[in-house]
């Protein structure tokens, strides 16, 4: 069958199967290979010893098998955003790259935060920098009342405030303007109402280490500075590159052009950001952004609290905005659930025409290592103001699609901007048009493999998935299913970043959450038993139930059976079904 263009659909419909195989005409009977190699009990036995059995089955889903409608019967959790999406394209047509939405005074009604949850906002960030506890708290219950009564499926993620310099005031609410040649006082002293030409830092020590000469550099380039005096702790300075001094606007100090100054001997995790953290624990939110992480150390602290403050698995995720954690990504990768490629700050401490090379770098760093990767900051700036985007940006938007990334963010264009709505639109389109010309176009390279998992048991999941991916791809397959308590083999999965989507199966809502960051990944949540069969045969019962699968669609499903006392042998295994 051909693939088949819709012309009015953003992302080209797919109506039929990959041509190279059929598998609505083909009837399999027995499994056409089992076995591979099997042990008991998870005790040495036979010539390899792990508690493994992996084997690969090929079969046709029975069509008079008793349906057992009670247990169709319990928690069902398939959102509806996703539901819609699937009957309205198909499986093919599932948007597979992640959405990101920071919210602030322009989205955080029900109705508003309802519309983008509408629009496909996958993930709620709230940025700790900006307003106070009560009005977080407020939005999370909105969010996680919205999940309840609408069945949508929004994580939560708080983003630290973090340490770092920056403008406290500089004299208006705005912004202000530093022209050519003027000189200007920046200093750390408190003082009431605002004084001209002056402007005051937030941290005390801003100026140490810092010699008559240097270079100051606002916001990463917005207005450039010399430093001609030092007064104290104060700094005297001439406006050698005029433009615009915004709130909060960042400092960064050069010299022969190297970064110096004291940004990064300030700790990750403040005072107040312990206290935040203990604001998301108690409101069970699902992500913490660790702002101007600088080595894994941080977050493997945080992730060894987390673990003793909560039965609540929340993810860590390290954004990489400082220079120092460039030269630390892989272990700060290795240490975290997921990164956050924080263009903001980073584009304050390397220059702006490093970040591409950087962003594509981390990209791929986290897909070696199966960590999912946002891509976030001024994705559709110009959309704050106005309703359309630039061809830039939505060039800068396919760029992060083509690279795999996992999600995309939106910052002030969700947060204070005139058309948030439309701007999620813009990122949900120009992903779906771009993962669709991906896949039609063969433009997917497989991954080159970098072997992760070290003992036996990993390394056969890792396998498994890999060549389930790869088999998916083949057979044109209309989805993968995976059963997943922590979200593992899912992840193995879409780090292979396969044609079909991803339908993970979890009985854990925290699984389920923390999935909704990861590429081609649709989180359901179900109730599992320990018996693998019933679990495949319960699914599919419920997907077909919703008339979401009919006769001659074909799933993929990977299953990771856990030894137990009833069921001493962990079996892992690859199944096609066609549905009879
Ligand atoms: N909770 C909030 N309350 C008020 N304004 C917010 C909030 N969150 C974000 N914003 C606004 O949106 C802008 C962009 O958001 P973000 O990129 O998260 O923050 P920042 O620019 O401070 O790093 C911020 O500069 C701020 O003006
Ligand atoms: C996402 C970022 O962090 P924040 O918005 O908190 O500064 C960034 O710097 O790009
Ligand atoms: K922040
Ligand atoms: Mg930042």
């Amino acid at each position: 069958m051909a693939v088949v263009r819709d012309p009015s659909l953003m992302c080209g419909r797919i109506t039929g199967k990959n041509p190279c195989l059929d598998l609505k005409n083909r009837v399999f009977g027995a499994p056409v290979f089992a076995g591979g190699f099997r042990c008991s009990g998870g005790k040495l036995k036979g010539k390899i010893g792990i508690g493994v059995r992996a084997a690969l089955q090929v079969g046709v889903e029975e069509s008079e098998r008793l349906r057992d409608l009670k247990g169709l019967r319990g928690v069902f959790g398939f959102d509806v955003v996703s539901e819609g999406e699937l009957r309205e394209k198909g499986f093919l047509g599932m948007r597979k790259t992640k959405l990101v939405c920071t919210i602030g005074p322009a989205c955080c009604s029900l109705e508003d935060l309802e519309k983008l949850a509408l629009g496909g906002m996958n993930v709620a960030r709230l940025n700790m920098c900006h307003n106070g506890r009560e009005w977080h708290r407020d939005v999370i219950r909105k969010i996680k009342s919205l999940n309840e009564t609408k069945g949508f499926c929004v994580s939560v993620m708080i983003d630290t405030e973090g340490s770092q310099i920056h403008v406290v005031d500089h004299g208006a609410p705005s912004s202000v303007k530093a022209e050519d040649g003027s000189v200007w006082l920046f200093t750390a002293q408190k003082f009431e109402g605002s004084r001209p030409l002056t402007v005051q830092a937030n941290y005390e020590g801003f100026s140490e280490g810092i010699e008559v000469g240097d270079e100051l550099v606002i916001d990463g380039g917005m207005a450039g500075f010399e430093v001609t005096e030092k007064i104290g702790s104060d700094l005297r300075c001439k406006c050698t590159d005029p433009g615009l001094l915004l709130p909060r606007a960042k400092f960064s100090f050069w010299r022969d052009g190297k970064l110096v100054g004291r940004n990064y001997e300030l700790p990750t995790l403040s005072t107040k950001d312990w206290a935040d953290i203990e604001f998301g624990i108690s409101e069970g939110v699902d992500f913490i952004a660790v702002s101007f992480v600088n080595d894994s150390g941080c977050v493997w602290h945080l992730k060894n609290y987390l673990s003793t403050k909560s039965s609540k698995s929340m993810r860590v995720l390290a954004k990489i905005e400082s220079l120092e954690s460039l030269h630390k990504l892989e272990e700060i990768v290795e240490a975290s659930d997921g990164i956050m490629v924080a263009r903001g700050d980073l584009g304050v401490e390397i220059p702006l025409e490093k970040i591409p090379i950087m962003q594509e770098e981390i990209v791929n760093v986290c897909r070696q290592l199966n960590k999912p990767v946002i891509v976030a900051s001024q994705l559709l700036e110009s959309m704050i103001e106005y309703p359309t985007p630039t061809r830039a940006e939505v060039a800068d938007v396919s760029e992060a699609v083509r690279q795999y990334a996992d999600a995309l963010m939106l910052s002030g264009e969700s947060a204070i901007g005139l058309y948030g709505q439309k701007a999620l639109s813009v990122l949900r389109m120009t992903s779906s048009r771009m993962e669709t010309w991906g896949r039609e176009e063969n433009q997917q390279c497989l991954l080159l493999q970098h072997q992760i998992g070290v003992s036996l048991p990993d390394r056969i999941a890792e396998q498994i998935c890999n060549c389930a991916a790869e088999m998916a791809n083949k057979l044109g397959v209309d989805a993968i299913f995976v059963y997943t308590k922590h979200g593992h083999m899912a992840s193995l999965l879409s780090r292979n970043r396969p044609n079909p989507p991803i339908f993970a199966f979890t009985n854990n809502d925290d699984t389920r959450k923390a999935l909704n960051l990861q590429w081609g990944v649709i989180p359901l949540l179900v109730d599992l038993s320990e018996d693998m069969e019933a679990n495949i045969s319960k699914t599919i019962d419920l997907i077909k139930s919703r008339a979401m699968l009919k006769q001659g669609d074909a799933v993929l499903v990977v299953s990771d059976a856990v030894p137990t006392r009833s069921t001493p042998m962990a079996f892992q295994s690859i199944q096609v079904k066609t549905i009879a």
